[in-house]
């Protein structure tokens, strides 16, 4: 007997962030997400989580209807129902900037979330064992250190965390402090490395000009000459520009997520076939292969060897499928990431593990927000890796009282969506995205 799916209730929340810099400018204080959750008539609550914004919240409130009363049993048939009538709202892109700005494969990614927590818990069985058509393949998913350049919070009046006074760790220091040049990426590097234990690490870059990010790739590659590299302007180069900044650091990458996008009337997906071409490096993408269609052009024109096929953005089964298509056709598959609570890491590490074949280390970006929570026990990194969960569904528990307190953040703030010029504009009067700019690259 299944129960019955009684309640959804929509949750938009807010967390504390450094200052990470980005193409898209300087994160604000605080990072917006929203959290679904399912109760069902046997006590169970399925949860999901994604980012916010208006769009995301109207959506889901879209499909309510089509949510509660529903039985358990036709959670396939509920979201699919959910997918055709987001579909009537017409046709999406995710933009040009470094997060997708997407409603429709959001929201379905909550709904599906808290559906397939719910699921697993009734049939007793993990997410990461419900997902694709091989489910579960491996018990540890592989995380990168994810580290970005920082600006300078003393030069905001913004309420950025600051370094707690008996700080755990350097990492507790140097997240909340300036970091623009290569040796402060080490000390990033070193720091993450100390606590997390991370055996990869990737660079948001897209904010120095393409030499100066290169030269930070060359500190972090003495530093740790044995890590699997990766530097990620988000498209802010031209080709030529990709070519003439990697090709002397391409023996340090393992790949380059992103170096260069549209140009002079080709597309990404052609400058970045262009680019593997002409340098050999293998690439990577959140951007130019956002959805099936896209994927099977990138594929076709040999653009991207490692889609970074993010749950949030492409569905957990969406994700899942990408991954076996990758080891069907020899690809890779990995997880782009954005700033999120401890219900995403759970997310991305069942769908990290039901990915067959190889999989290069997943993005998180977790570490930034370490020691926040929502849940009561937050996966934790060690080694480089999260283990998988073998508790039935995600494997996870809202912290109510901590779920209210970001709720209350988040009804404290003005902002409802991410807006990186706010903050940037602190640093550079006046400053405005550019996609084709670096962000401090304004002369
Ligand atoms: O791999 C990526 O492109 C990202 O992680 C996109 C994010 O928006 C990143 O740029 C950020 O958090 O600023
Ligand atoms: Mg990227």
């Amino acid at each position: 007997m299944f129960p019955t799916l009684t309640r959804m209730t929509i949750t938009p929340v807010a967390g504390y962030d450094s200052f990470l810099l980005n193409l898209s400018g300087g994160h604000a204080p605080w990072f917006i997400r929203c959290v679904v959750m399912l109760e069902d008539s046997a006590g169970n609550t399925g949860v999901g989580e994604i980012p916010s914004s208006e769009g995301i919240l109207a959506g889901l409130e879209q499909c309510r209807d089509l949510i509660e009363g529903q039985s358990l049993r036709d959670f396939r048939q509920v979201l699919t129902q959910c997918k055709a009538r987001l579909e009537g709202n017409g046709p999406e892109e995710r933009g040009r900037q470094t997060f997708d700005l997407r409603v429709a494969v959001h929201v379905l990614t909550a709904i599906e979330s808290a559906l397939f927590d719910l699921y697993g818990q009734h049939v007793e069985l993990p997410v990461a064992d419900l997902l694709g058509r091989l489910g579960r393949q491996r018990d540890e998913v592989e995380a990168l250190g994810y580290l970005f350049l920082l600006g300078d919070p003393d030069k905001t009046d913004l309420p950025y965390p600051k370094p707690p006074e008996s700080p755990r760790d350097d990492w507790d220091v140097v997240r909340c402090q300036e970091a623009l040049t290569p040796e402060a990426v080490v000390r990033l590097a070193k720091a993450a490395h100390a606590r997390y234990g991370f055996k990869d690490f990737k660079l948001k870059g897209g904010v120095l000009s393409p030499e100066a990010e290169a030269d930070c790739i060359r500190a972090l590659y003495e530093a740790f000459p044995d890590a699997r590299l990766t530097l990620d302007p988000n498209g802010a180069w031209t080709l030529d520009q990709a070519v003439k900044a990697l090709n002397p650091i391409k023996h340090m990458l393992s790949y380059a997520e992103d170096p260069c996008g549209q140009e002079r009337g080709y597309s990404g997906r052609e400058t970045m076939a262009e680019f593997k071409r002409r340098t050999g490096l293998p690439t990577a993408t959140n951007m130019i292969a956002t959805d099936f269609k896209q994927l099977q052009f990138a594929v076709a024109l040999n653009a991207v060897d490692i889609p970074l096929a993010d749950c949030h953005f492409w569905t957990m089964q969406g994700a899942v499928m990408v991954g076996e298509l990758c080891n069907e056709w020899g690809m890779t598959w990995g997880s782009h990431s954005n700033n999120h609570f401890d219900i995403s890491l759970a997310m991305m590490t069942h769908v990290a593990a039901a990915c067959p074949g190889e999989i290069t280390a997943i993005d998180t970006h977790w570490i930034w927000q370490d020691g926040q929570r929502l849940t009561t026990e937050p996966f934790r990194i060690k080694g480089g890796r999260i283990s998988v969960p073998t508790t039935p569904g995600l494997g996870i528990t809202i912290d109510k009282a901590q779920l209210e307190a970001a709720n209350r953040l988040y009804h404290s703030l003005e902002v409802r969506q991410r807006d990186d010029a706010m903050a940037m504009q602190y640093l550079i009067d006046g400053w405005q995205f550019d996609p084709r700019r670096p962000t401090l690259v304004r002369d």
